[in-house]
């Protein structure tokens, strides 16, 4: 056990004989840190040899891998630990003695080749010791071998001396820089690898194993080792790498599933000493000095936390091709030998082993499942988060070009004036808008399309492994559908989620559009007054602010009245994974709504008839007025005959139709939002278009029957007649009389005829 920073009794300190707190003083941590063995300042290298490599060194004989490194701060010995001096030589020199004596006293029985390489990685690049070059090598995983440095060579060593030598020429390549902490700095991390070879003469047996020597560099913080420059880049290398290292010990203590290797070189390379199939010595070098009280606390509690690692090792074993040609026979003696009793142990133990044997594959297809489930689950989440982002940008640049459309459209239908401002400062805003947008979208439609490949592998491999688990292991069923129905809910929830989002925009929407709908049927209601109390209020317009009314007041307190939102919402809002839907499809597939869908007050029969072909032939060109005794008639109000200009000096609509609008926007916008009225009444077989009225825009009158002998009053003009065969006529007192009983705009009493004409009296004017 170690005692980390312990408590120390202080003397008491008096003022004016009482004693007195010591505010100053900083607590101590007294952390107690075991581990398999702590050596004291009076240590040598020969103690830690004997304790902790010795030990190993009878693994690597019985043919087990294996792996010694030495971690701490900058200037804390490691690599002194690790070589030595003459006086005290290091793990390496005492390790190899020993390794090579043992292979002396085996020579009559075992052959052994050794083989060495020593590198170094030197800001995430690795080169070769013994053959320097300023070219990096590359490393390569292979499945049997594991982490190969492709390029490096391997040298044939047949004593100690040979090694030193080697070692010591490749220790004059390894980067080396001063620093405050240490003036020979070693600012690479060395790796030193023995490959040995044994083959045991007479059975012919062959094992490989591989011993390796680690030496790190230093971990320190950059700013507190003084260093600036390249030298605090290479400090910042350092512990990049071993944080990676960090990282990983961490996880692997942990029990973690997924170990994150490939974040450096150094991990990489270091992957079968930390989770493979090796026995593997951590010496952890630290300083005595209160100086290095950070650094010395932290590679405890790296060295606490690398002692909980667990490693399954086994020997490496192989049938040797080369086999002596006289052990031959005893070898096959003995296998089939072997087979014999297997066989024999299998006919007694069939059921026992048979269970065990399908609940370890039960296990293994578990975990294998578990593994790839959670690597595609990171797959899925980002692939719907980013399909989330696309339809919430895609639906609020929908809800921005409908609410600039309503704008425009208003406009045109408006003055001259209004259209100008829209085209002046709209117009170039919404491009601007629209351009923001395609960019956005593209980056983002190139996101989806990457990450929606990879989430289709693994989901293909994933199908794959759930058949072959079940074909092998069929009783593991529900653990396959729990796998499945996990995924399935991740994207349910997912699609909440973004349903959530855009109903909110909706609703933001709405809110905004009821405010403007409350503020226009005001505007409009004293419009409509001012043109009533000049007699300048034609039945059309009459019947057409009524109706407008009635929708402002039905479209009040109603969260989505529009159909066309519920529409886009449908569309926006649908998250399936197997369909990969861009932008461009977004736009087609609003395309065909724009089609078939007719804005604002859209009638529901059109929406239920999507041929567009039908749903404009129905649009007609007028405002049908249904008379008292049920005949309907059109008054054709369209703006082009509405246009008073041509003979009258009051004007009730003046639409410019030629003005200097960017037409693009403007015709789109008409095309995809026409403002339609009601168009029930159309479906009367009865109604006649009637002509508008332009002259001084009174409104058209039928005359009741009880008027009929009487002569067209002044200034009408009509000889219009219904299907009824009633004359139509502009009669301006007959509005009046009409206005004074306020009936309903679409019915026109017969009572009123039956009213002397003296009786009439202008009773309303606003
Ligand atoms: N146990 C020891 N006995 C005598 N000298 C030592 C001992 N440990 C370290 N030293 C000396 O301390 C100095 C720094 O040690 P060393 O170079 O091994 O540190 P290091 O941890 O490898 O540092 P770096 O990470 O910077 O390479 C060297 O001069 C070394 O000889």
């Amino acid at each position: 056990m170690l005692l980390f920073d312990p408590k120390k009794e202080m003397p008491p300190f008096f003022y004016q004989r009482f004693e007195q707190q010591q505010f100053m003083k900083r607590e101590n941590k007294e952390l107690k840190f075991v581990f398999d063995r702590v050596y004291g300042e009076n240590s040598t290298n020969k103690d830690v040899f004997e304790t902790t490599s010795k030990e190993i060194l009878a693994s690597i004989m019985s043919g087990y891998n294996s792996t010694i490194f030495v971690y701490g701060a900058t200037g804390a010995g490691k690599t002194f630990t690790m070589f030595g001096n003459d006086e005290q030589p290091g793990v390496i020199r005492l390790s190899m003695e020993k390794l090579f004596y043992a292979f002396n006293v085996h020579e009559e029985k075992t052959k052994f080749d050794i083989g060495m390489s020593y590198l170094e990685v030197y800001e995430e690049n690795v080169y070769d010791l013994l053959k320097p070059s300023k070219t990096p090598l590359q490393l390569q995983e292979d499945a049997k071998y594991g982490v190969k440095v492709a390029g490096l060579t391997i040298h044939i060593v047949k004593s100690v001396g040979d090694i030193l030598n080697m070692l010591d020429n490749g220790n004059k390549n390894r980067t080396q820089h001063p620093t405050d902490a240490n003036a020979n700095s070693s600012r690479s991390h060395a790796v030193f690898q023995v490959y040995i070879k044994m083959m045991y003469k007479t059975s012919g047996q062959l094992r490989r194993v591989k011993l390796s020597f680690v030496d790190l560099a230093g971990s320190e913080r950059a700013s507190a080792s003084g260093c600036s420059g390249d030298r605090f880049k290479e400090a910042a290398n350092i512990n990049k790498s071993l944080l990676s290292l960090g990282n990983c010990i961490n996880k692997l203590a942990n029990g973690s599933r997924y170990i994150p290797y490939r974040d450096s070189k150094l991990t990489r390379l270091l992957k079968d000493s930390l989770s493979g199939n090796c026995k593997t010595v951590m010496i952890a070098n630290i300083s005595p000095s209160y100086a290095s009280y950070e650094d010395t606390y932290n590679t405890l509690k790296y060295a606490a936390r690398a002692s909980k690692i667990q490693l399954n090792v086994k020997k490496n074993i192989v049938d040797g091709d080369l086999r002596p040609p006289q052990s031959v026979s005893i070898n096959e003696e003995l296998r089939k030998k072997v087979i014999e009793l297997e066989a024999k142990l299998s006919l007694s133990n069939v059921k026992p082993i048979v269970k065990e044997d399908n609940e370890n594959i039960k296990l293994e297809w578990q975990r294998r499942i578990s593994e790839a489930y959670a690597v595609q689950s990171i797959l899925e989440k980002e692939l719907l988060e980013l399909m989330t982002r696309q339809r919430v940008l895609a639906f609020r640049h929908r809800l921005h070009t409908r609410a600039f459309s309503h704008i425009a459209d208003l406009a045109r239908s408006s003055s001259s004036e209004a259209l100008e401002q829209v085209d002046t400062e709209d117009i170039s805003c919404q491009e601007r808008a629209a351009e923001n947008y395609a960019a956005k979208s593209v980056k983002l439609d190139t996101k989806i399309k990457f990450s929606w490949i990879k989430w289709h592998e693994s989901r293909q491999k994933m199908h794959d492994m759930f058949n072959q688990a079940l074909s092998e292991c069929p009783e593991q069923r529900d653990f396959v559908e729990k796998v499945k129905l996990q995924s399935e809910m991740r994207i349910v929830r997912a699609r909440n989620n973004l349903g959530h989002q855009l109903l909110y925009m909706l609703n933001e929407k709405v809110n905004t559009l009821t405010e403007h709908v409350s503020d226009m049927s005001g505007m409009l209601k004293k419009l409509y007054s001012t043109l009533k109390g000049y007699d300048k209020a034609t039945p059309a317009l009459e019947a057409e602010y009524f109706e407008i009314m009635k929708k402002a007041k039905s479209a009040e307190g109603k969260t989505c009245s529009d159909e066309d939102s519920e529409s886009d919402f449908k569309l926006f809002s649908t998250l399936d994974l197997e369909k990969l839907m861009t932008t461009s499809d977004f736009n087609i597939a609003l395309k065909k709504y724009a089609n078939t869908t007719i804005d604002i007050a859209t009638d529901s029969e059109d929406i239920e008839n999507p041929d567009p072909s039908q749903s404009l032939a129905r649009k007609r060109k007028g405002t049908p007025i249904k008379l008292a005794n049920n005949e309907i008639i059109i008054i054709n109000d369209s703006p082009e005959l509405l246009d008073t200009t041509i003979n009258s000096k009051s004007a009730i609509m003046k639409p410019d139709v030629n003005l200097p609008v960017k037409k693009k926007l403007l015709s789109k916008s008409r095309e995809t939002y026409t403002i339609q009225r009601n168009l029930n009444l159309l479906n009367d077989k009865a109604a006649k278009i009637v002509k508008p009225v332009v002259d001084l825009g009174v409104p058209l009158l039928r005359v009741p029957p009880t008027m009929k002998g009487n002569r067209p009053l002044p200034g009408s003009s009509s000889s219009l007649t219904a299907s009824s065969g009633i004359p139509l006529q502009r009669n301006g007192k007959a509005v009046r009389e009409r206005d004074q009983f306020r009936m309903h705009p679409y019915s026109r009493p017969v009572a009123t005829a039956s009213r002397k004409q003296g009786q009439t009296k202008r009773t309303e004017r606003f």
